[in-house]
Order: structure tokens, then sequence, then C-alpha cells
């Protein structure tokens, strides 16, 4: 009988001990991924392009987040690399600078609605071509019928129509349209022991990684200690276009050098050097993803769950292409459901005539854009400003 009960006691010491070393191995296994982070379930393969995904609808649902801090690949490339320092401009007044731009792409509508509302007789083919004009300037279906209605009332009870009471009508009514009420401020200043944290997302070649050397410099200007963060871990050269970016101005750069790294692990460390750093803010460039890629949308998302495990993200940018018109629009909803955008940047302006996309996505979003991209060079993305916005429309 003594001998059934050492038996029985010698079987459950063995499997203790097969147990331990399984659960030894399954650890040791699991570090040498590629991914540094944890994989979620729509998570792309180590190393797969983006969109490798199946595609179709966007599941939204929030998941859980088990964080598990890189240990491997990840660089910082120091700012001061730059033999000579630039000094970038200030941002204020950048877009008045920069308003012959506009103006050369876009004053076809505001010079077209002019010459028309100043015609002899405005009849019914007249008020077509003004709806007409404002529909091809990609202002909207819904705020472009708006604006006629207005108009026309407006011009019924004007009498003679001088040219200048027709301009300062039709700037009233188009200021009023892109919305001087709107809070056009970026989140740039610390909150309290925390840095200010910006994300920038958007689909592929808007503009993003531009967009954020462009913010840096912005933003050194304002004599702000900025820290960037390179979650593009898709595309090996927007690492190294961001930290050139960086460099130029003396702000440093969290990449990582492992091909396909885990973009939320990126985003994680930088977060977490600005805020031993003590910077002021943080900003993290993304890959550019589809919006019907259910899996690169669902790795946004962790991204940003993943920071806000350590600070609060103040300003997610969605950056959008003016030339794509209103295909920006339903970008814009899928990745506002995603991250909750809080500002847009519309880059490209320089080369569309379709402006007007500017109140379109405002209204449908509720969301305002806060700077707007004029050319690629260092300083040409400028603070958006409704009236400047209009007078070079109209000039
Ligand atoms: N004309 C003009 N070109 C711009 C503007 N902003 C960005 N670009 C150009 O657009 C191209 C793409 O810019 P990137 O910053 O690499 O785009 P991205 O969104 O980071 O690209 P992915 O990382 O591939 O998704 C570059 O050639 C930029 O110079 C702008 O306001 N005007």
């Amino acid at each position: 009988m003594n001998d059934i009960w050492l038996l029985i006691l010698y079987i459950v010491v063995g499997l203790a001990v097969i147990g331990s070393l399984l659960a030894v191995f399954i650890k040791t296994s699991r570090s040498r991924g590629n991914y540094s982070g944890p994989r979620d379930a729509n998570d792309p393969a180590p190393g797969a392009a983006p969109g490798a995904d199946a595609g179709g609808a966007v599941d939204l649902a929030e998941r859980p987040v088990v964080l598990d801090v890189p240990d491997e690949g990840l660089v910082v490339l120091p700012g001061g690399d730059a033999p000579v320092l630039e000094q970038p401009e200030p941002a204020a007044g950048r877009l008045q600078r920069l308003r012959a731009r506009l103006s050369k792409s876009n004053n076809a509508l505001g010079k077209g609605l002019l010459a028309l509302l100043a015609s002899d007789k405005i009849d019914e083919a007249v008020w077509e071509e003004i709806e007409e004009t404002l529909l091809l300037a990609d202002i909207g279906t819904e705020p472009s019928l708006e604006l006629v209605e207005i108009l026309r009332e407006r011009v019924k009870i004007m009498g003679s129509r001088k040219p200048d009471e027709v301009r300062a009508m039709l700037r009233e009514e188009l200021v009023k349209l892109v919305d001087p009420g709107m809070d056009r401020s970026l989140a740039v200043s610390r909150q309290g022991e925390l840095p200010a944290i910006v994300l920038v997302v958007g689909v592929n070649g808007v503009g993003k990684t531009t967009t954020v050397g462009k913010l840096a410099r912005v933003l050194v200007a304002e004599d702000k200690d900025v820290l960037l963060g390179a979650a593009d871990t898709f595309r090996a050269a927007a690492a190294e276009q961001l930290a050139t970016w960086g460099a130029r101005v003396g702000v440093p750069t969290i990449k990582s050098d492992v091909d396909g790294a885990d973009p939320a692990s990126v985003a994680f460390e930088a977060v977490k050097t600005g805020i031993e750093q003590e910077v002021d803010v943080v900003m993290v460039d993304t890959a550019g993803r589809l919006q019907n890629k259910v899996g690169l949308m669902d790795e946004l998302g962790k991204v940003k769950r993943v920071i806000e495990k350590l600070a609060a993200v103040g300003e997610v940018l969605l950056v959008l292409d003016a030339t794509t018109g209103q295909n920006g629009l339903n970008q814009a909803k899928v990745f506002a459901e995603v991250v909750d955008i809080t500002g847009i940047v519309l880059t490209k302006l320089d080369g569309t005539a379709k402006g007007g996309i500017v109140v379109a996505i405002q209204k449908s979003l509720g969301v305002p854009v806060k700077l707007v991209g004029l050319g690629e060079g260092a300083d040409d993305l400028a603070p958006f400003d409704v009236e400047q916005f209009v007078d070079a429309i109209l000039n």
C-alpha cells in the first residue's frame, strides 16, 4: 500500500517539474519574436506589408491591451546631428504669406462667384451656375444649396448690387460657412507633469511624415522641447525621413531598427522617453493605412490605447490630401470612429482648386481644419485661419 502512495507522489512531483519547464520554454520563445509587443488577433504578421489582411468592415470593438514593454531594437536618433541647426520661421501669418499659392488654384471659385453675382441680371441659369461652381470646389451638396439659398435672399433685398457690396456680402457668407467659431488651437502644452501627445494618422502618401516634420519646426520656433516617435514601422525609409526632419532643428527621434516592429511599442517607448526627458510635446508619426483594412485600423486603435497607459493623447491629427476631394471624407469618417480625431491637416492645397473641401469636412465631421499644407518646402505648413483663407480665395 505504501508503495502505491510513493508511486503517486513521484508522478505528482514529476508532473510539476515538467509543467514549470514548459512555462519557462514558452516565455523565452515568445520574447524572440520580431514584434516586441503583444499581438492582437488582427495584427499584421511580422514584416507583412500594409494592407495584407483580408479587408472588409472595420470592427470597432474595444480590445484589451496587455502591455509588454519593448526590450529590443529601439534607438534614439539624436536631434543635433545637423552641422548647423536651422532656425524655422514662426508660424503666425504664414497663410497670409502663402496666400498666392492658395489663390492661384482656388480663386477660380472666388472670382467665379463674384463675377456671377455681379451679373446684370441674376436669373435661374446664373443661380445654377453659382451652385455648380460651389459643387466643383468640393464644398459639398448640402452646404452649397444652403449658401445659394442665403445668397438668393440677400441679393433680393440688396437692390443695386455694387461690386464692393457684392464682395462684402460674399465674404461674410463664406466666412460664416467656413465657421470662425471652431477652436483651431493645437493641444501642444504640457499637461501637469506630462508632455502633450500628438498622434498623426491618415492613409498612404497624404503627407503625414512631412507634416510631423513641418510641425516640429513650428513648435521649435515656439521654443518648445519636442520628441518624435517613428511608429511608421512598415516603410523602412519613413523613420529615417522623420529623423532627418527632426535633426534639422535639433529634435530627437525614437525609432526601431527592427523591420516591422510593433508600432504600439515604438509609440509607447517614445512617450515614455518624452516623459522621462520632460519634453513639452511628443509627436507620433504612424504608417499610412487604408481605412477599409480591419487589421490596420485595429492596430491604430491599439497604438492610441497603449500610449494612453502613460499619458492622454490630447491631439489626434488626421492628415488628408486635398486633391483627393470627396474620397477624403470617407477616410475621415472611418478614422474618426477608431481614434477620435481632434483636428484635420489638409495637405497639398497648393495643387488643387478644390479648397471647398475644408467646408465639407468640417460639416460632416464637426472637426476643425487646424493646419493646411501649401507646398513641399519646410515652412509650407500654415495654421488655418478662416478670414485669411476666404480673402485668399476672393482676391
Ligand atoms: N505640393 C505639396 N506636396 C506635399 C504637401 N505635403 C506633403 N507633400 C508631399 O507628399 C509626398 C508624401 O509625403 P509623406 O510625408 O511621405 O507622406 P506619408 O503620408 O507620410 O506617406 P506614407 O508614410 O507612405 O503613408 C511627399 O512628396 C511630400 O513632399 C503639400 O502641402 N503640398
